[in-house]
């Protein structure tokens, strides 16, 4: 394959650089390699897949320190799930860790625990920089501030979208993360070129598959995975546990995957739980961890004269791989020896150098860090182009997975049906049409409101999506939102709105005049769209799904009670009552009062045409003023101010769910 550039430092060119302080020399350097880099992208005009893209990762002196909870005392015990009997304990999960993976495959093995996620995460930059010190380096200079976005990072769980094919996602992945000068044809080619690499061609027209919906084999769902990272074609490939819940052969396709990959000079860094042998022998380093620290890190074939040397000794017939971590989690339990094994390890000679080597740099570390804020990153793509992607794969979603758009619609129709039914044309007569037309109106709001209970459901199952997109910076948290609005939340209460209306509001007969049916269809909608606004900001804040859908019809439930339908809202404690003016039904149903109930006259039920009781009055005893339009109208600017109120909020929540973990 041709090689013109190296597309990893194109990423470069969706960066902008904002004030950069230039208070320090070695910082200065950095700052005119990474603008050399960013005006040499702007003028390349080809892309493929560079055969001999490698990169030196060094990292140095990694402390990781985490605020843990921990219960205050043994008879909290007994209570240990309310926070407040939790106190705050610092937790340090790696201890000066220091090594180098260069261009190859490099394994990070270690017992459950001992940190192997948290080094990669370190190292991909996904940590928080105030829980960390220690330095990073990729070929011999501090990570550029986007580095987090254009690393290749899979995670442990296969996160990608299970309704598109491979290809899709895979187009999905690059439309969105690689810089717009970029054009469809060398897209074209990159994305043919990894499905090629990661010998995915049978199946890359398959949908991927969710849960219920069967698709590809676990082993073309992780290569999927890995091929949304190799789109961006990083230099660094970092994987958690690549062969985690994979058989046998699956894993082995996909570690031969990854070793063809680090051939073509990537540097392939992985964490692994017990490979076998002929997993193992492929790698060209391994580091082996216990207890957040660093006990060896070498070629595979050493390590069992390694171990042999500090008086472990490997049996005839077993796999070393094997051996190494029976040997791991023998020193786990012997701190004595992990500390001899860490400190052998720490002043290896190979160590040091790398030390001296970046010992100016270290001393500027503080410097690095707070210079790195200051940089400001932009997203590869506009808005609109985001919005479009997103929207483009909300329908698809919509489109291929229709059960919950299917069933709001005909759950909308059934209800209809059914308080069309119920409340039959309607009678002009006190009795019983007055309390029937109320009836009405209050199962209308009642129904409207909990059938939006929907809308809690896709947002936390796409929780884990989202997450991992944006801390993978897919899109800005903007677009998704605006995405999510326009392509799901609204046409899901248009088109049941529409329906509903339409079947209920003439076989129950209200005034049909147009204005009227308009004002109904309006407050119909406007209770969904307050419904959705509430469910969106409930689940952007609650992740597990029983306890988001309880808290929502805990609000929906008391919101109802507050409707005056149910109790005389004067006679309610003067404490308590304050919550009607919260209660975005309430709203909803004066609208539908007002409008219905306005200039209607009630005749007494004998036929004798004497008709002593009028709406006027009928909303005078509710204490609904209805004297002109605006009374009418408060009430649905109450109800819009309301939903505006909580999609901000949902925003707002969409924002501080945090990048690093
Ligand atoms: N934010 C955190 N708060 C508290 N403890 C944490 C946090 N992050 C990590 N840990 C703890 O740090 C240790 C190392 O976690 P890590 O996930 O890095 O281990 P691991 O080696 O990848 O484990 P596994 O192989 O089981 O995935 C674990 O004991 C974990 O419970």
């Amino acid at each position: 394959m041709k090689t013109n550039t190296d597309p990893h430092q194109m990423a470069l060119t969706s960066v902008v650089y904002r004030n950069p302080v230039t208070s320090n020399t070695h910082y200065n350097e950095l700052e005119v390699r990474h603008s050399l880099l960013a005006r040499r992208a702007t003028s390349i005009n080809r892309i493929s897949i560079p055969e001999h893209a490698s990169a030196t990762l060094t990292f140095h002196n990694i402390n990781y320190i985490v605020e843990a909870k921990s219960i205050l005392n043994k008879q909290c015990l007994k209570c240990p799930n309310l926070p407040f009997f939790k106190a705050q304990q610092q937790k340090q999960i790696l201890f000066d860790v220091s090594g180098k993976f260069m261009n190859g495959m490099n394994a990070i093995l270690g017992p459950s625990g001992c940190g192997k996620s948290s080094l990669l995460d370190v190292l991909a930059d996904r940590k928080d920089s105030n829980d960390l010190s220690g330095l990073v380096l990729v070929d011999e200079a501090p990570r550029h501030p986007s580095f987090r976005y254009t690393v290749g990072y899979v995670v442990q769980e296969n996160i990608c979208s299970g309704t598109l094919t491979v290809r899709e996602n895979l187009w999905f992945s690059i439309n969105l993360r690689m810089p717009k000068e970029i054009s469809m044809t060398e897209k074209n080619q990159r994305v043919t070129c990894v499905i090629k690499e990661l010998g995915l061609e049978a199946c890359a027209d398959t949908r991927v598959g969710t849960d219920f919906l069967r698709g590809v084999s676990g082993g073309e769902k992780k290569r999927t995975c890995i091929g949304m990272e190799l789109v961006l074609s990083p230099k660094i490939l970092l994987l958690d546990e690549p062969t985690t819940g994979l058989d046998a052969s699956t894993a082995s396709s996909v570690m031969n995957c990854l070793k063809d990959l680090s051939q073509r000079g990537r540097t392939i860094i992985f964490s692994i739980h017990q490979p076998r042998y002929s997993i193992f022998k492929t790698f060209d380093t391994v580091m082996f961890m216990c207890k957040g620290r660093c006990i060896y890190h070498g070629s595979p074939r050493d390590v069992v004269s390694y171990f042999a040397t500090h008086g472990y000794q490997c049996e005839q017939y077993d796999n070393p791989a094997d051996y190494a971590l029976d040997v791991l989690i023998d020193v786990s339990r012997n701190l004595d020896t992990l500390m001899r094994l860490n400190n052998i390890y720490n002043t290896t000679n190979a160590n040091v150098l790398a030390l001296h080597h970046i010992k100016e740099s270290l001393t500027n570390n503080n410097n690095i860090e707070q210079e790195r804020q200051k940089y400001k990153i932009e997203a590869a793509r506009s808005i609109k182009a985001e919005i479009f992607y997103l929207s483009q794969r909300t329908l698809r979603n919509t489109v291929r997975n229709p059960a919950l758009a299917l069933s709001q619609t005909l759950v909308s129709i059934v209800i209809g049906l059914l308080a069309g039914l119920l409340f039959y044309n309607l009678k002009r007569t006190i009795e019983p049409g007055v309390q029937n037309r109320l009836g009405a109106i209050f199962f209308i709001i009642l129904s409207q409101t909990l059938s939006n209970l929907t809308a809690i459901e896709p947002l936390i199952s796409e929780s884990a999506l989202f997450i991992h997109e944006r801390t993978s910076g897919y899109y800005r948290i903007f677009t998704f939102f605006i995405a999510k609005l326009l392509c799901d939340l609204l046409p899901m209460r248009v088109i049941p709105t529409i329906l509903f209306s339409g079947i209920s509001y003439f076989m129950i007969g209200f005034n049909r005049t147009g204005g009227q049916f308009f004002i109904f269809l309006l407050t119909i909608f406007m209770t969904g769209l307050f419904g959705s606004a509430l469910c969106f900001f409930i689940a952007a804040t609650i992740h597990v799904f029983a306890v988001a859908l309880i808290i929502a019809i805990l609000i929906f439930v008391v919101m109802t009670m507050f409707t005056g339908f149910l109790v005389d809202l004067s006679s309610v404690f003067s404490w308590l009552s304050w919550i009607q003016w919260i209660s975005a039904f309430r709203y909803a149903s004066n609208m539908l009062t007002i409008s219905d109930f306005k200039g209607l006259t009630f005749c007494l039920s004998n036929a004798t045409n004497f008709c002593p009781l009028t709406g006027d009055e009928i909303l005078d005893t509710r204490g609904l003023a209805h004297a002109n339009s605006w009374d009418l109208w408060k009430n649905f600017f109450a109800l819009t101010i309301m939903s505006i109120m909580f999609f901000v909020f949902a925003y707002i929540q969409l924002l501080r769910m945090k990048k690093t973990k």
